[in-house]
């Protein structure tokens, strides 16, 4: 089944610490973004990219694009303040057709298997999100004291890319933004409308790019 997906990649990289947009971290002689970029231009069943970008970054993807040949670059979209801001300017994009992915841009580990595992089931179901399940004990904490530890057979660690029926997903962000809600990812708007959101297993190399420490467990991925 062909997808079309969304990337967001206009955010600041406030974590990494590096006075940039972390999507420009080389990594292997490319930058982050770029191997993100390639997972989804090689991988057949993508029929187009839409690419969320801080406007003033334009030029310098658009050398990237050049310098690394990609191609499937279907839509280049100006960022929100959040990240479900440029989500939502993403999907505005969008062909009302198939399935659209919502993936990080920070994120460029993601497989083609894991992808097509999580289209299948998002065609079955119209959401899901790939997920891997918790390894540490996670704690409610309030003014530094627990109140919760929290049953950690129920818990999953939720990372994208995550999958709808377009008009899903951008009924659900029209509903949040009336409701001036903000989520921090966007199976997470469908579910406050009550509609179910699938889980499909991730991988735990699909991590996030976000503090200084990820950029040598990225390395350690990578040299693997
Ligand atoms: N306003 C925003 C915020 C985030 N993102 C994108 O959403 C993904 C996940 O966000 P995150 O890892 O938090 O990136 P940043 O917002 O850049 O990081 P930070 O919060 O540390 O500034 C990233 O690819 C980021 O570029 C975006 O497109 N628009
Ligand atoms: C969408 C996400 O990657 C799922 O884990 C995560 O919520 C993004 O959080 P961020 O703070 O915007 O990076």
């Amino acid at each position: 089944m062909n997808y079309q997906v969304v990337i967001p990649a206009a955010g600041q990289g406030k974590r990494m610490n590096v006075g940039k947009n972390k999507q420009f971290i080389e990594l292997e002689q490319a930058p982050i973004i770029i191997h993100t970029l390639k997972v989804f231009e090689e991988h057949s069943n993508c029929s187009g990219i839409i690419l969320v970008i801080n406007e003033q970054e334009r030029d310098v993807f658009q050398k990237l694009f050049n310098d690394y040949h990609i191609n499937k670059i279907k839509s280049i979209v100006a960022g929100g303040s959040e990240r479900q801001f440029s989500v939502y300017n993403g999907l505005q994009a969008v062909d009302d057709e198939g399935i659209v992915l919502v993936h990080d841009g920070a994120r460029p580990f993601i497989s083609h298997k894991k992808i097509e595992d999580l289209v299948h089931k998002a065609q079955e179901t119209g959401a899901a999100t790939l997920a891997v399940p918790v390894k540490d004990t996670i704690k409610r904490v309030e003014n530094g004291v627990v109140v919760e530890t929290v049953e950690r057979s129920t818990l999953w660690s939720v990372q994208t890319p995550q999958a709808f029926i377009p008009s899903l997903v951008i009924d659900a962000h029209h509903q949040a933004n009336k409701d001036n809600y903000l989520g921090t990812d966007d199976a997470s708007l469908i579910e406050r409308t009550g509609k179910p959101v699938s889980i499909v297993l991730g991988d735990y190399t699909n991590i996030k790019l976000t503090t200084p420490e990820d950029l040598l467990i990225a390395k350690a991925i990578m040299g693997k």
